[in-house]
C-alpha cells in the first residue's frame, strides 16, 4: 500500500486536484493520500494558510473579519465551481470557519493553531467530496478521530508514536482515505499544528504506522535537485538519496521536502519518493536507507541566509572549565537555539538564526556575557550571514573534499567566515557573506557537480 502526500501546488485549483484523482486512479495501491491546504497558483499568489493566518491576525486585533474571511472562502469557492460540485460546499467551508473564528481565547496560540488547520481539514472534506462526485469511494479522515497524537504543550509539536496502532486502522477503510495534513490533537484534545511546510510530516506519520511499501511526497518538480533550481541553472536531478542525506540538506535550506518528516518514515523503513503532480510518469528521487558512494560523495548543496555571529573572545578562556556551558545557558534563558559553536583558544562564536534575536535581546545578551562571564570582548560581529551546506554520505571517505571545496570559494572571490564538518561527516558548512551566496553556490555545483547529469 503506498501513501501519497500532495503538498499546496498539487491542490491549489481544480485543475490540480483532478491530476490528484487521475494519479490515485492510475494506481490501485494509492490508498490512503494526505493533502495540504490550496497553495500558491502563480508566484506572486497568497497560500490558504498564509490567508488563514492574515484572517486570525484581524480577528486578534478585533478589526473586521469580513474581507479577510471571504479571501479564504473565493479560494475554496473557485476550487468547488471548478471541480463542478454542490455550491453550498463554500457556504459550509464559511461556517466552519466562522465557528472556528467564535473559539478566539486568551491563548492566541492555540487559535492560531486552530485557524491555521482549517485550511488543510476542510480541503481535505472536499476533495473527499469531489472523488465520490467522480465515482471513487472516498472517506475524509478526522486526525482526531484516526489518532494523529501529538505531545502536549509548550513543547515543540511532535506526534506521539503511541497514536500509531489507531492510526494503523486506516488500512481497513473502504475506499480512498483522505487525511488533512499539518495538525493533530494532543491527549486533552488540543488541536496544535506543526511548523509550516507540516503536511510533509503527517505524510510520514502516516505511512509509519500504517508500514506502506511506499511514501509518495507529490509537489510540483520532477525530482529533488543537487541545488536549488532557483539559482543554480537546470541542476541535475537526484535520483536516489539516504533519509540522512535529505534530512540534513531540508534542514539546510531544501524546502522541497520537510526535515521533521524523514525520522517517522525512517524509523520503519518506508521509503520516500518525491514526484511531481504535473509529471508524474518522472521516477522522482527515491530515498532510502543506503546507495552507493562510490562515484558521487556529494549529492547536494544547500543554502539558507539570516544568521547572526555572536563573537566572544577572553584570555585564557580554554582553561575555564564550564565557560562553554555557561555561555549557552545565557542563550537558554532567553529562549534561543544555536546552529554552530566554533572556537578557538580564547575566543569562541555561537551562530544564531536571525528569528530569534530581537534589538532587545542583544543588548541584554551581550550585557550578562560582560557581566558574568567576565568575558574581554563581546558583540554581535555579522547579522548577514548564510550557510552553504555540502551534504553527501561518501564525504567522510572522500581525500582533499574540502580544498575542493574552498578553492571553489576563492576561485569567487569570497572570504570564508567559518567552516564546519559534521561530527557525522556528512555535511560540511561554510560560513559566508549574505552577498556571496548565490555566486559562491554555483561555483560550487560546477565544482562537484558539473558534468553529472543523473545521480546515483
Ligand atoms: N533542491 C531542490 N530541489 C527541488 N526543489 C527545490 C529545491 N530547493 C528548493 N526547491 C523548491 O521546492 C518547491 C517545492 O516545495 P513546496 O513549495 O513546499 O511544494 P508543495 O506545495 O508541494 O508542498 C519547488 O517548487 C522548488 O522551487
Ligand atoms: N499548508 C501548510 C502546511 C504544508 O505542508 O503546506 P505545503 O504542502 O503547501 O508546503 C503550510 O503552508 O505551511
Amino acid at each position: 500500500m503506498k501513501v501519497c502526500k500532495f503538498g499546496g501546488t498539487s491542490v491549489a485549483t481544480a485543475e490540480q486536484i483532478k491530476k490528484v484523482v487521475d494519479i490515485v486512479k492510475s494506481d490501485t495501491s494509492r490508498k490512503i493520500i494526505v493533502v495540504s491546504a490550496p497553495g500558491k497558483r502563480y508566484p506572486e499568489d497568497e497560500k490558504v494558510t498564509d490567508l488563514l493566518i492574515t484572517l486570525a491576525n484581524v480577528a486578534l486585533n478585533n478589526k473586521n473579519i469580513e474581507t479577510a474571511l471571504e479571501n479564504v472562502v473565493t479560494r475554496y469557492r473557485l476550487i468547488a465551481e471548478g471541480l463542478g460540485l454542490d455550491s453550498t460546499i463554500a457556504q459550509v467551508i464559511e461556517d466552519d470557519l466562522r465557528n472556528r473564528l467564535a473559539t478566539k481565547s486568551n491563548d492566541e496560540s492555540l487559535f492560531m493553531d486552530t485557524m491555521k488547520a482549517a485550511g488543510e481539514d476542510n480541503n481535505a472534506k472536499l476533495i473527499a467530496a469531489y472523488f465520490n462526485h467522480v465515482g471513487i469511494l472516498a472517506q475524509y479522515a478526522c486526525p482526531k478521530k484516526a489518532g494523529l497524537l501529538v505531545n502536549e504543550r509548550p513543547e515543540r509539536v511532535q506526534a506521539l508514536p503511541e497514536g500509531y496502532a489507531q492510526l494503523e486502522n486506516l488500512k481497513n477503510a473502504e475506499g480512498i482515505v483522505v487525511f488533512p495534513g499539518f495538525f493533530g490533537y494532543t491527549k486533552s484534545g488540543t488541536l496544535r499544528t506543526f511548523n509550516r511546510g507540516g503536511s510533509d510530516i503527517t505524510g510520514s506519520i502516516v505511512a509509519a504506522a500504517v508500514r506502506a511499501d511506499l511514501y509518495e511526497n507529490f509537489t510540483d518538480v520532477d525530482s529533488v535537485f543537487a541545488a536549488n533550481p532557483t539559482v543554480v541553472e537546470n541542476p541535475a536531478a537526484i535520483g536516489k538519496m539516504t533519509y540522512r542525506e535529505m534530512r540534513e540538506l531540508s534542514y539546510a535550506g531544501f524546502s522541497v521536502f520537510h526535515d521533521e518528516a524523514l525520522m517517522p518514515a525512517f524509523l520503519r523503513s518506508v521509503p520516500v519518493c518525491i514526484k511531481n503532480t504535473n509529471n508524474p510518469e518522472a521516477p522522482g528521487t527515491m530515498i532510502v536507507s543506503e546507495r552507493d558512494y562510490s562515484s558521487q560523495p556529494v549529492i547536494g548543496i544547500a543554502t539558507d541566509s539570516g544568521f547572526s555571529t555572536l563573537f566572544v573572545e577572553k584570555y585564557l578562556m580554554n582553561q575555564e572549565i564550564g565557560f562553554g556551558r555557561r555561555l549557552l545557558q545565557i542563550l537558554e534563558d532567553e529562549g534561543i537555539s544555536f546552529e554552530h559553536t566554533p572556537s578557538g583558544i580564547d575566543n569562541m562564536s555561537v551562530i544564531i538564526r536571525n528569528e530569534y534575536l530581537t534589538e532587545e535581546n542583544r543588548v541584554k545578551i551581550i550585557k550578562r556575557i560582560k557581566e558574568e562571564l567576565h568575558a574581554d570582548d563581546v558583540h554581535f560581529r555579522e547579522t548577514d550571514y548564510s550557510m552553504i551546506v555540502l551534504v553527501g554520505e561518501g564525504m567522510r571517505h572522500a581525500t582533499g573534499l574540502t580544498a575542493r571545496a574552498a578553492t571553489a570559494i576563492a576561485r569567487t572571490g569570497s572570504n570564508i567566515e567559518m567552516i564546519n564538518q559534521g561530527s557525522s561527516e556528512v555535511s560540511l558548512v561554510f560560513g559566508v557573506d549574505k552577498r556571496d551566496e548565490d555566486k559562491i553556490l554555483r561555483e560550487l555545483y560546477t565544482e562537484f557537480f558539473q558534468r553529472v547529469k543523473v545521480l546515483a
